[in-house]
């Protein structure tokens, strides 16, 4: 469970999320506003990779502050664009990668890595260079080199924002599918059909906290009222 107390960060002077408290503990979490509401600095609370001004967050009662190797194991982090998340030559090489340092020989390694790239749909791809994969493709490799780690929360930062809608469609399944939380910051709003609740951004504050349709209604009037 992560629990957001009071949180508050700016960027250089200003104010991007202001007083946020918030308990996540569904397992479909959805993350809407408009662009510049604060949602991706949110985000990165959630695993340590922004450190509130103040306020706390907590990952099963662990201070982001101080236990940042501990949290990044548990609660994993998708970008939007899978490029800066995929830093080895190969696809299987990539996925690998969250493997190191876990005390697996290297028939470990590999048998791990080839189920998930089968998972995944990938294993035709394992040798392939990771950077002549399709958008989509890169995307899911994006998405099992950190399901790979098994971390307890996904938090993934428009992960469909760069594909087609077919690939949408296959990323919003496997996200569906997933064991664990997930919390899912989206501009694709029918992705969040069926997630437990949705959370509604505006200037660094959560205005709206509910289910979906409510939140999506919520998010709709907000932007129509905008002049
Ligand atoms: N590293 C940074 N340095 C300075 N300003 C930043 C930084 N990251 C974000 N910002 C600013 O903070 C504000 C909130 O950005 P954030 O990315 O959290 O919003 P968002 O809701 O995720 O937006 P989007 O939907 O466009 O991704 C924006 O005005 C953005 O320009």
């Amino acid at each position: 469970m992560i629990q957001l107390e009071n949180v508050t960060h700016a960027y250089d002077g200003r104010v991007v999320l202001n007083d946020v408290s918030a308990t996540l503990a569904e397992r479909r979490i959805g993350l809407i506003g408009a662009n510049g509401s604060g949602k991706s600095t949110l985000a990165r609370t959630l695993n340590g990779l922004v450190v509130p001004d103040s306020g706390r967050v907590l990952v099963d009662g662990a201070d982001t502050r101080e236990d940042v190797r501990t949290i990044r194991r548990r609660v994993g982090f998708v970008f939007s664009n899978a490029d800066t998340q995929i830093i080895m030559p190969t696809v299987a090489e990539d996925v690998a990668i969250g493997l190191r340092g876990n005390g697996l020989n290297r028939e470990e390694t590999a048998d791990l890595v080839d189920a998930i790239l089968r998972r995944h749909g990938l294993a035709a791809h394992r040798d392939h260079p990771a950077h002549l994969l399709s958008g989509g493709q890169k995307q899911m490799l994006a998405l099992a080199s950190v399901l790979v780690t098994e971390p307890e929360v996904l938090v993934c930062d428009e992960p469909t924002t760069l594909l087609d809608l077919r690939n949408v469609g296959i990323v919003t399944e496997t996200l569906r599918a997933l064991e664990q939380q997930v919390i899912l910051l989206t501009h694709h709003l029918d992705t969040l059909v069926g997630f437990d609740r949705v959370l509604v951004m505006d200037d660094g504050r959560i205005v709206f906290d509910g289910e979906p349709k409510a939140a999506i209604s919520h998010y709709v009037d907000l932007i129509g009222a905008r002049p």
